[in-house]
């Protein structure tokens, strides 16, 4: 078993434990916001690390991130592997690409042919 679904069979078997018992039951207990808190902390601290170029603290900040992911996973009731899927579903498709297709699919369809402009010779302009 690789360890991404050894985590999260001990991610879901937290879900059974009291919030005392431990971290992952504690952060459940308090819910989704403080969860989501947690993400943004770590990826916080991850761009520090990043920024310092200190190759250590990018793995140590990397690994509370996608720990606090799969936090998120388990308590969304979603698995690292639907996670996985996508990126093999993604897996060689240029991101340049697939941008362009986006914004091709996302734009409105072209607007009607405007309507004949009013007659430039004044003809039709009424009595003066
Ligand atoms: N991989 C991790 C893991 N990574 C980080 N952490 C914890 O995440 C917490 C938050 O990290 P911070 O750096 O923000 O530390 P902090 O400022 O003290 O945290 P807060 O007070 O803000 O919560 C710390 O308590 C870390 O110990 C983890 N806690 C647990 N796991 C895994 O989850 C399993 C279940 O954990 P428990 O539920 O605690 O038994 C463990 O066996 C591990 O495999």
């Amino acid at each position: 078993m690789d360890i991404l679904a050894e985590l999260a069979a001990v991610l879901e078997h937290r879900k059974t434990q009291p919030p005392e018992s431990s971290y992952v039951a504690s952060l459940y207990a308090r819910g989704l916001d403080a969860i989501l808190k947690k993400i943004g902390e770590e990826a916080t601290e991850t761009v520090l690390a990043a920024k310092d170029g200190v190759p250590d603290k990018i793995v140590h900040e990397l690994a509370d991130l996608w720990f606090h992911s799969l936090v998120l996973l388990a308590h969304q009731g979603l698995r690292p592997e639907q996670v996985l899927a996508e990126l093999e579903r993604r897996f060689g498709r240029s991101g340049l690409a697939e941008k362009a297709g986006r914004s091709r699919a996302e734009s409105p369809p072209n607007p009607e042919p405007a309507a004949d402009p009013a007659p430039a010779s004044g003809r039709d302009s009424g009595p003066t």
